[in-house]
């Protein structure tokens, strides 16, 4: 700490999609943007379902899922971690923690930083997350940590460096990327980011705000490099050979609906909520109608303001309009019964042959997450057909490659990839970072 340039580390999500986390320093100031957790139900500990942790920090700390930041963290945890880690609070650094947007890959160990340390969302991202808490699906370990909010295109100033949130089309909502200024160097992290969504106008503002700015440094996420898209084996044709729009799923969902005669059962992202409200439409334009479960219903009346919402449920429902499972076996081709994994075992209890299983980028996501194998097999069980009808939050390749060509920067660093060695762009010098190793920058220059 104290050097006068900027310092730039990369402390996870390089080489993996998602848990991204990176800090910028420049003298006493410090900005970490994001804080998630990579999935990988096959790399450790943590995703194995054992029993609960008493001290999460010192754990995750101890296993290497954290990242090793001084300042950052609360004393007690770094003690019980055997840590020699400076604690958070010491009044040593001005800092603050950025999250671009809410999904788990991005914001899940968010949690772990002390209270005393200020974690920044988009308004609408702490909107969307009180409403998470309220049904049960806050982060852990939060007691004693409120979060902060800023607005887009308004400049956040921490120390010596000041953050510009710029708004971008993601499949949720709230997801920016962020504009970081420091004496030395101007950066773009995109977060993550697509242009086939219904609002490219954000991506493409956000690109040009970073053009205007004329950044050194890009960030880029590099999601879809050689990546099939989810779903791809099961050849949903009717989205046809080109890009799959956002604005594409809900027409192509009510056709499955259409189609098929029996139950139309929906796996969705409930965060995502414009899709759940476009497949609430789907439903109703097929001539059925939409079931949700209790927690999306809570969220989308809470977001939206949508009443008269049907939910699933055995009993009344406050503010809702229940439907059994006997209504549904009473007639399944009249109903659009939302079902998340979680969940997938209700569907034993009703009459599914001959109906539709849309699969609408609710997890699990794809044949790398084990659960996928076993939710096929429950399906061909039940005779539901698997349709898989959704549209990624991801820029495709050649759209990574117009947003970064649009941008310009001097050098630019793929990252949130399996592949971040693919990005190739008309100029600039690609850097592919290692983990933990500075990356110092003088007058725009990388020293
Ligand atoms: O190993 C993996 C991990 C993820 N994917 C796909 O990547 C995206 C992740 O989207 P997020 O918004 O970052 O959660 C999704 O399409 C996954 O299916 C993958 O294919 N392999």
């Amino acid at each position: 700490m104290g050097e006068s340039n900027t310092r730039i580390r990369f402390w996870s999500g390089l080489r993996t999609i998602g848990g991204t986390i990176v800090t910028v320093e420049h003298g006493q100031s410090r900005i970490v943007f994001d804080f998630g957790r990579c999935f990988s139900p096959a790399g450790n500990m943590m995703e194995r379902g054992i029993a609960e942790l008493t001290d999460p920090v010192a754990d995750f700390l101890r296993l290497g899922l954290l990242p090793p930041l001084d300042g950052l963290y609360g004393e007690k945890p770094l003690l019980a971690a055997g840590s020699g880690l400076r604690p958070a609070g010491d009044g040593h650094l001005r800092q603050a923690v950025f999250i671009s947007h809410l999904h788990l890959d991005h914001m899940a160990l968010m949690g772990m930083i002390d209270p005393s340390v200020p974690v920044l969302m988009s308004e609408e991202s702490l909107r969307l997350y009180e409403a998470l808490e309220a049904i049960g699906e806050g982060v852990p370990n939060v007691s004693g940590r409120t979060f902060s909010s800023f607005a887009y295109d308004q400049p956040v100033v921490c120390g010596e460096i000041g953050v510009t949130p710029l708004r971008v089309d993601h499949d949720v909502s709230g997801a920016c990327a962020f504009l970081v200024e420091t004496p030395d160097v101007r950066l773009l992290y995109t977060g993550d980011f697509r242009l086939h969504g219904n609002h490219p106008e954000w991506t493409l503002g956000m690109a040009e705000a970073a053009k205007r700015r004329q950044v050194d440094v890009l960030i880029i996420e590099g999601t879809t490099l050689a990546l099939t898209q989810d779903g791809e084996d099961d050849g949903d044709s009717s989205g046809g050979a080109g890009l799959v729009t956002e604005a594409s799923v809900a027409e192509r969902a009510a056709a499955a609906m259409r189609e098929m005669s029996g139950l139309a059962v929906i796996n969705m992202y409930h965060r995502h909520i414009e899709r759940v409200e476009a497949l609430c439409e789907a439903a109703i334009a097929a001539g059925r109608k939409p079931v949700l479960e209790p927690d999306t219903a809570f969220l989308l009346r809470l977001l939206t303001g949508r009443e008269g919402i049907t939910v699933l449920s055995e009993s009344p429902a406050e503010g809702f309009v229940p439907v059994s499972l006997a209504d549904i076996n009473a007639a399944p081709e009249r109903f659009a019964l939302q079902n998340s994994f979680a969940r997938s075992l209700e569907l034993l209890r009703l009459r599914t042959e001959g109906g539709v299983y849309i699969h609408s980028n609710g997890a699990p996501l794809g044949a790398y997450d084990p659960d996928y194998a076993a939710l096929r097999d429950l399906l061909r069980r039940i005779g539901l057909n698997y349709r898989y009808i959704g549209a990624s939050g991801h820029a495709a390749p050649e759209h990574l490659r117009l947003i970064g060509d649009q941008i310009g920067a001097d050098w630019f660093i793929p990252l949130h990839s399996l592949h971040p060695e693919q990005m190739e762009l008309s100029s600039g010098i690609r850097l592919l970072p290692e983990y933990g190793k500075t990356y110092c920058f003088e007058n725009g220059k990388l020293v």
